[in-house]
């Protein structure tokens, strides 16, 4: 049966990239998905923008929805200080293998648990059966008609506290055009606009952070 793209991704990475070395496995995945097959990872431009948010925020516990092949997991795992770590979640069991691998090729397994199945479920296990307390950072990088309902979701389950910070992807493409109309029109969130571009595309994207007010 012949590979998925996601795949070639990961065997491209492995055979190029330096194990141990996050950034190198990050340059990687960028170069092959600009010249030889796009997918949407959160790319070099707009990942500039998660690496800013991830220092400000500087997060004891992260999660982000949507892992595809890891690479925002890798890029807000090797920002994360000592004792700190991502929650990571995917429902599809072969991006979450991939996944895996190219979390552990890149070294930064000990800061990442994956864990697998649809954020609807894992969100309201997160208190008792993962620990945590609170939220302090929230990457949504999934289908986009989740974010609304997920970001709900998190307050339901008393996952955010004051001062927790959500930055969603793609804005603007593909849009998430409920989710900006129910953020922004929130009193208990403050929201900025990062203007940017679709990930290896010369194409207007943009990200939107979201600060809880509690
Ligand atoms: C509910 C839920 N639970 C767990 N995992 C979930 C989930 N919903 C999706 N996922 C997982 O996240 C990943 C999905 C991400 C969705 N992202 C996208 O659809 C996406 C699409 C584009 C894009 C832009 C222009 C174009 F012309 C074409 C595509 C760009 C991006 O940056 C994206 O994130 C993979 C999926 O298995
Ligand atoms: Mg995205």
């Amino acid at each position: 049966m012949n590979q998925s793209k996601e795949q070639r991704i990961l065997n491209f990475v492995l055979q190029n990239a330096v194990r141990g070395d996050p950034c190198s496995v990050l340059e990687t995945i960028d170069k092959y998905c600009s010249q030889k097959e796009w997918a949407m990872n959160v790319g070099d431009e707009k990942g500039l923008i998660l690496d800013k948010t991830v220092e400000e925020v500087n997060p004891s516990v992260a999660l982000e929805l949507g892992t595809y092949c890891g690479y925002s997991a890798v890029r807000i795992a090797r920002l994360l200080k000592a004792g700190a770590h991502l929650l990571t979640v995917e429902f599809n069991p072969e991006f979450a293998a991939i996944a895996k691998q190219m979390i552990e090729f890149a070294g930064v397994q000990d800061k990442v648990k994956l864990l697998e199945g649809p954020s609807e479920e894992i969100i309201p296990q997160l208190k008792k059966k993962y620990e945590v307390d609170t939220l302090d950072f929230v990457f949504l990088d999934h289908w986009k008609d989740k974010y609304t309902p997920d970001t709900i979701l998190l307050q339901e389950c008393n996952l955010l506290r004051k001062g927790s910070v959500l930055l969603a992807d793609n804005i603007i493409v593909p849009g998430a055009p409920e989710f900006l109309n129910y953020i922004r029109n929130n009193p208990r969130f403050q929201c900025t606009n990062y203007p940017s571009h679709l990930e290896y595309m010369k194409v207007e994207d943009a990200m939107e952070k979201a600060v809880f007010l509690g």
